[in-house]
């Protein structure tokens, strides 16, 4: 039998889109089939379901692949910032040798104390602290003294400051470290010309900030609500 023919390629030679649609069902059959949760995140992911926040969480194969990027990664000094109740903050920590140390920030205490419970049940190795601050400062003051130090920094707060926090991460990473941000498809507004707000506005300019950033290289999963690893050159 004869090959098939090349075709001809238009100019433009658009990607085809190949991601597999993602509905209720295949959802479902994707976590019975793939995730293996902690009985501490289950049981951390009952409490938060009573807030009406509770949305703000990662969902457990988002944590779940956290936990395995956080493993091969192996990072010494984490940051993250945007704790909530602390299921992405344990997803982290569990994959962290004895001798890692993270700091996890959130401006909410009461947050931080349903974290705390949780993250003293969980089976973690690494020292990590929670604290109570507003994040931009805290980068801020890191950047004087800690400038070029972290392996690792998750960036899951708000939007508002989202690209403050990607140049302060910038010059947090150590060269060849890599930061994560959570909601780069903000709910798929981004794509959405009817979503002409704020946040939609800021996460798209982040977004562009990222593609044309010669100092990193991306990779962009529509995993969740997007995640963005971002390794800095
Ligand atoms: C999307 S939630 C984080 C979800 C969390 N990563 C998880 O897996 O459950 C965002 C969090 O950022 C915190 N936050 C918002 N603005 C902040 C700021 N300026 N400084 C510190 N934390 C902030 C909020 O209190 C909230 O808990």
């Amino acid at each position: 039998m004869l090959p098939n023919f090349p075709k001809p390629v238009s100019a433009e030679n658009r990607p085809v889109n190949r991601t597999v649609k993602v509905d209720d069902r295949l959802y479902d059959y994707l976590i019975d089939h793939s995730v293996r949760e902690p009985q501490v995140l289950e049981d951390l992911r009952r409490e938060t379901a009573q807030y009406h926040m509770a949305r703000m969480a990662l969902s457990p194969e988002v944590g779940q692949f956290l936990t395995m990027l956080v493993s091969l990664l192996n990072p010494q000094k984490v940051l993250e910032i945007g704790v909530f109740t602390g299921y992405s903050t344990i997803s982290i920590a569990r994959a962290l040798g004895e001798q890692a140390s993270m700091l996890a920030v959130d401006k909410k205490q009461m947050w931080l104390d349903i974290a705390n419970k949780y993250l003293a049940q969980a089976d973690v190795k690494a020292s990590v602290l929670t604290q109570c601050a507003d994040a931009l400062s805290v980068m801020e003051q890191k950047v004087e003294k800690e400038a070029q130090s972290y392996d690792f920094i998750f960036i899951d707060a708000d939007k508002a400051n989202l690209l403050n926090y990607y140049q302060l991460a910038k010059q947090l990473l150590k060269p060849g470290a890599c930061m994560l941000i959570d909601n780069t498809l903000w709910w798929g507004n981004v794509a959405d010309d009817d979503f002409d707000d704020k946040d939609t506005n800021i996460v798209r300019k982040l977004n562009d900030t990222i593609h044309s950033d010669p100092d990193v290289t991306l990779s962009q999963l529509p995993i969740g609500d997007g995640l963005t690893i971002v390794r800095l050159k």
